[in-house]
């Protein structure tokens, strides 16, 4: 597990280190960082570093000042670099000194900055951190563009700029950066938006000491294996929790499918299915108990309910059944609309154990869904009184106390109808075999994206569409995988 820091954040930590330490140390640190990072792309990509071209964008502000040292660092590996300045007159003045002593070209034209570009094998992108306000201003926005378009791979300094910091909602503008430098810790754009920024690189600036405890984690294989139910010895098909799942209607008997068939694949013990796709459940799943009603369904010691539900009297009606049964629930798709229309069902749920599992659509039903996706999942789940799991390619857990986790997809191949049903199925298993919600969610989400991956076979090249039946056969694997990373 690792955190990740606001701006705000990391800015109050960096200044009592600023305070004890000389002039500038921070940022020739981190310079140094990005310098580092920038000679492996050089090798890797050209096979050397002598010789090789790389154009700096240089903002006016320290994200600026760090590009322009990490210039100076450059020039004395022996590497032809080029500096764009964006606003000449506010250049960082000591970095901009240091990089012509060694002398490294400077520009002061976009137009001259584009043709550098085009002959660049490296784009450092220092237009911009911490401190950005919307997207790029016309002049970086000609340069990112000149890079995109020649191919040019861009090393992000500290964050892709154009991209909100705090949010990842990139502006008009932005750069796509193919790797990103950060220092003293990861904040959120590099989680919400980790498509933008490719692999991130943490450089230590020495300021861990002074960051509070972090407001969002991002989960590992190793915290999901350590925490995956497995039977012991003395366990038997009851002891390990029984899911019940509540989903699926005669016009949608593949959800049930979907997400019963999931639940089944995440931990052993036994899954019951209550509902109307009860014949289409027991074709796919012949270890699947399946009744027609919840009442005749037996116990369980958790309920998905949800998917392809319906909205009209008779779904109100399994969701109340299942709100009262007093069990941890994972309310998904129509039961979060359900949720939305319904006050007294949502009074029902409210500091009850219950996970809800809405896409931007159906979280718009229950709360108001702003940029700031992080701060709406925390306040729906705060409001509401529920762990709320956001989805999307960077899925977020909030849970009613606060706690908060981003989970970034390693891959888009989960915008696939169904995907949604099979991760309802995975989190209500955990539930019943006792993880609390805001770990059930956190831990679902992982697998279910790894599944994903392995299905399209992006975990090891290029990949191709995978649908939600593929995902939910790639659990196995994706479990053994988790499991696997526990040493
Ligand atoms: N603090 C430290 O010790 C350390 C800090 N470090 C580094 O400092 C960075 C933070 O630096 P910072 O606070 O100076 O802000 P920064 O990100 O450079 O942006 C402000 C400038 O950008 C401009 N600008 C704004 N929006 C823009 C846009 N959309 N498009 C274009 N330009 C835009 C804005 O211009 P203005 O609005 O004033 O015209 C202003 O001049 C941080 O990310 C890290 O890299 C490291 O060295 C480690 C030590
Ligand atoms: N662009 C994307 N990248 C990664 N994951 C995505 C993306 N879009 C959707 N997902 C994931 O796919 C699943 C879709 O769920 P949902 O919208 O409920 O689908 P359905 O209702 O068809 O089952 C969620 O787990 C979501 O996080
Ligand atoms: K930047």
């Amino acid at each position: 597990m690792y955190g990740v820091w606001t701006p705000e954040q990391v800015r109050a930590a960096e200044e009592p280190v600023l305070a004890r330490t000389p002039d500038g140390a921070l940022m020739r640190r981190a310079a140094r960082g990005v310098a580092q990072v920038a000679l492996g792309e050089l090798e890797r990509r050209t096979g050397g570093v002598s010789g090789r071209r790389v154009v700096v964008l240089a903002g006016a502000g320290n994200n600026g000042g760090d590009g322009l040292w990490a210039g100076y660092e450059l020039r004395r590996r022996g590497v032809a670099v080029t500096a764009v300045l964006l606003s000449p007159d506010r250049a960082h003045p000591a970095g901009l000194a240091a990089l012509r002593r060694q002398k490294g070209r400077v520009l002061l034209r976009v137009e001259s900055g584009v043709l550098a570009i085009e002959r660049a094998d490296l784009v450092l992108d220092a237009v911009v951190g911490t401190g950005a306000r919307g997207g790029l201003r016309p002049e970086a926005a000609a340069l990112a563009d000149a890079a995109a378009t020649a191919g040019v791979p861009v090393l992000a300094v500290d964050t892709p700029s154009g991209v909100d910091p705090l949010t990842g909602v990139p502006g008009e503008d932005s750069v796509q950066a193919a790797a990103t430098v950060t220092f003293g810790a990861r904040k959120p754009v590099h989680v919400l938006a980790a498509p933008r920024c490719g692999p991130v690189t943490l450089v230590d600036i020495g300021i861990g000491p002074e960051l509070p405890p972090p407001p969002v984690r991002v989960l590992e294989a190793a915290d999901v294996g350590a925490r995956w139910p497995v039977p012991g010895p003395g366990d038997d098909k009851y002891t390990q929790g029984v899911v019940g799942v509540a989903a699926g209607s005669a016009t949608y008997p593949g959800a049930a499918v979907l997400a019963s068939g999931a639940a089944a694949l995440s931990t052993s013990g036994m899954v019951r299915y209550a509902g109307s796709a009860a014949d289409e459940v027991r074709a796919a799943w012949p270890e699947i108990v399946a009744t027609d009603t919840v009442g005749e369904a037996g116990r369980v010691q958790a309920w998905v309910v949800g998917p392809g539900l319906g909205t009209d009297d008779a779904g109100a009606r399994t969701l109340g059944d299942v709100l009262d049964a007093g069990l941890p629930v994972l309310a998904d798709a129509d039961a979060v609309t359900l949720l939305g229309t319904h006050a007294e069902l949502r009074e029902r749920a409210r500091n009850a154990p219950v996970l809800i599992t809405p896409h931007a659509g159906e979280f718009a039903r229950v709360a108001e869904l702003t940029d700031d996706r992080v701060a709406s999942a925390q306040r729906a789940a705060a409001d509401l009184g529920v762990t709320v799991l956001l989805k999307g390619n960077a899925t977020i857990v909030a849970a009613p106390d606060g706690r908060t986790l981003v989970h970034p997809a390693g891959s888009a191949w989960l915008a696939t109808a169904g995907s949604g049903d099979v991760l309802s199925g995975v989190a209500g298993a955990l539930l019943a075999a006792g993880l609390d919600p805001w770990w059930a969610g956190g831990c679902a989400a992982f697998v279910h994206a790894r599944a994903a991956d392995i299905g399209a076979g992006a975990a090891d090249g290029p990949g191709s569409p995978v649908p939600a039946s593929f995902v939910q056969q790639a659990l196995p694997r994706a479990i053994r995988e988790v499991r696997e990373a526990v040493r």
